[in-house]
């Protein structure tokens, strides 16, 4: 048995599942997994590389991989797709001036073969915003891409809609890897 096959059973075995948070700086990823993780949202600041978290949600294990966004460091995403179960992309729903950028890259990350396997989850975020792109809009552009991706409304600042976002995710996961919730 190789080395990836042993780190795959293990993984399965203690129900772990990796969850890579991606998307345009500013979009609000890490206030997202702030607002996961039960940690102050108003600490959050922009960032450069990446921030693993690890979240207990039993009977699973998550590990949030949270990326930076900003355009230099895109060409690094890349290194963090291998074995990831779960991808969040987070869209900045109040910049209808950035959604043609913030598509474009969803849709790279939708024909990547690494991420084929995983559950995505688009979040339409900052829905408190005035003016903010109703949920119904940002799923017609991303239909077009593909069909199975699960687009949600939310607002990572007063939370709502945040955790739902998350058990939507696991549920999803387990359901492929675990046959059951
Ligand atoms: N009004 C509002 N502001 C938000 C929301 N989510 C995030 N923000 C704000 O948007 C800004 C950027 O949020 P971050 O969570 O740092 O964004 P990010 O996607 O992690 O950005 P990078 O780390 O640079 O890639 C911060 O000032 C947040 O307070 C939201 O739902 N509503
Ligand atoms: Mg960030």
């Amino acid at each position: 048995m190789g080395l990836a096959t042993i780190i795959r059973k293990t993984k399965l075995k203690e129900r772990q599942m990796r969850i890579l948070i991606l998307g345009l700086d500013g979009a609000g990823k890490s206030t997202v997994v702030a607002q996961w993780m039960s940690t102050p949202t108003l600490e959050v600041s922009p960032t450069f590389g990446f921030h693993i978290h690890t979240l207990a949600h039993p009977p699973y294990m998550l590990h949030l991989w949270d990326i930076g966004g900003q355009r230099t460091i895109r060409s690094y995403w890349r290194n963090y797709y291998e074995e990831t179960d779960g991808l969040v992309f987070v869209v900045d729903a109040a910049a209808p001036q950035r959604l043609g950028e913030s598509m474009s890259e969803l849709r790279m990350l939708l024909g990547e073969d690494r991420l084929a396997s995983a559950s995505v989850l688009v979040l339409a975020n900052k829905q408190d915003c005035k003016g903010a792109l109703p949920v119904e809009e940002i799923t017609a552009m991303v239909g077009q891409f593909k069909t199975s991706c699960r687009v949600m409304g939310c607002s990572a600042v007063t939370g709502d809609n945040v955790s739902d976002s998350l058990n939507w995710l696991i549920k999803d996961i387990a359901t492929r890897l675990y046959h059951k919730v």
